[in-house]
Order: structure tokens, then sequence, then C-alpha cells
């Protein structure tokens, strides 16, 4: 694999809180277009590896490089122009601003895409939030709000997606929604960082994924590998 195509190279991080650490040695790549999953138990660093990904927590070593620039510690908003959008862990949409001001709050086309997204574009994927577009961030329901989460890191124009438990909380159809959508961004070449528990989509979604335990990496593979593997996923998944 020729090094042009890496996105996001991260290695041997190590962080933590305080005096407790949590990553030791993390590790993570992301090609161009790619799909990946960060998947593992709770409390194995999971949401802490996106988080000094993003300058959201002090990274204390290693490297996280994007297109080949070293962006570790950098803040997040300089981290978010180079490209990276990220759905985080409960959404935090903003309550008081109707749809159409959340999704305008922060939008942006650094890159000068061909085809950025725009309104129009994140209503055709999801219609709902054009129905909803007057209302206000806390007068959603919790599909609504992720639609909403998603479409706000879009109207960032990112290189690289990441989202932090892309469907907790919501039924089994708004999930479904979910999935559909981020199957759309795949085929439209947009690379995807995702963290869920439900495995079976990950598993027709990504192309590779990375395991944590314990703040390390201790299986990757693709989703062929991680199928016909059942030690690792009841070892490390419970799945
Ligand atoms: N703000 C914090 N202060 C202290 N410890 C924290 C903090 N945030 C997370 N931790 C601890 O760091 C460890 C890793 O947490 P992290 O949230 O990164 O795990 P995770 O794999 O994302 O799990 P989950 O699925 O539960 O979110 C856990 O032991 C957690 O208790």
């Amino acid at each position: 694999m020729s090094t042009d195509s890496i996105l996001l190279k991260v290695e041997d991080l190590e962080s933590g809180y305080g005096q407790s650490q949590v990553l030791y040695g993390m590790r993570l790549q992301i090609d161009a277009g790619q799909c990946v999953t960060l998947l593992g138990r709770n409390g194995m660093g999971k949401t802490t590896t996106i988080k000094s990904i993003m300058g959201m927590h002090l990274a204390w070593k290693g490297q996280v490089q994007f297109n080949g620039a070293n962006i570790r510690n950098l803040p997040s908003h300089r981290v978010a122009q180079r490209g990276v959008g990220l759905v985080p862990e409960g959404r935090q949409i903003f309550p008081n601003l109707s749809v159409e001001e959340n999704l305008i709050a922060t939008a942006a086309d650094r890159r000068k895409k061909s085809n950025p997204w725009t309104l129009s574009r994140v209503y055709q994927l999801f219609p709902r939030l054009q129905e909803r577009a007057g209302n206000f961030g806390n007068q959603l329901s919790g599909g609504e709000q992720q639609m909403l989460a998603i479409s706000r890191a879009l109207m960032t124009n990112p290189e690289l997606l990441i989202l932090d438990e892309a469907t907790e909380g919501l039924s089994p159809l708004v999930r479904q929604e979910i999935w559909t959508a981020l199957a759309l961004l795949r085929h439209e070449g947009m690379a995807i960082l995702v963290i869920d528990k439900n495995l079976a989509p990950l598993l027709r979604l990504a192309d590779r994924h990375f395991i944590v335990e314990k703040g390390q990496i201790v299986w990757e593979g693709d989703s062929d590998a991680l199928s016909a593997d059942p030690d690792a996923r009841q070892k490390y998944l419970g799945a």
C-alpha cells in the first residue's frame, strides 16, 4: 500500500487522566476512502483515543498524523480545519438553535471540494431534517439529533468522518437509517472511523476492524477475518 493513501495514522499513543494511564501504545490506520471500526468493551479507551486524535484530550506520547502532517495535540478547531469531522458521543447539538442554524453554525468548505455538502445535500441524505428544519435542537428525537450531528459534521466537508457511538440509544428502525446513510457516504468515498456496539452492521459496512483492550490494539483485520474468528469476538467483544 502506498503511503500516499494513508489518511490517518496513529502510533504509540499514550494518554490518560491524572495519574491513571488509559492508552498504552494505541495505533490505528485509516486509508483514504476506507471505513474502519474501533471495537472493544466499555472503558477500554475508544473515546479517549478519539478525543486524543481530535485534540480534545492531551496525548502524552506518540504520533497522530493526518494527510502526512503531525496533528498531535493541535486544538480541536484546527484538527477540524484539516478535515476531520466528529460526531461526538451524546451528539452535543446546540439545543437552542434550530436544525438549520445548527447546520450552518460550523459549516465550512476550506478545501473547495467539487461537490461540497450543502443544506440541500444533507436534506437529501436525511429528509426528516428538512421537515424539522425550523425546530430547535431540544425538540428533536434521539434519532433526529443523531442525523443532525452527522449532517453538522458533513457540513464542515471533512475528509474523515468519526462517529463515537453511532447508533447508541436509537430504535432499530432509526439505527437502520443511520447505517444506510453511512453506507451511502462510504460508497461516495468518504473515509469513516466508527465506534458502535452493533457488530453485524459494522461487519457489512467496514473494510477493517481494530479491537482495543486496555488501551492497546489486540486484534486487527477485515470483516471476513472477524466473522471467521469467534474466539476473538467472544474474548474481546462478548459477541
Ligand atoms: N474524564 C475522565 N476522567 C477520569 N477517567 C476517565 C475519564 N474519561 C474516561 N475515563 C476512564 O478512562 C478509561 C477509558 O475510557 P473511554 O471512555 O476512553 O473508554 P471507551 O472504550 O470509550 O468506553 P465506553 O464504551 O464506556 O465509552 C475508563 O476506565 C474510564 O473510566
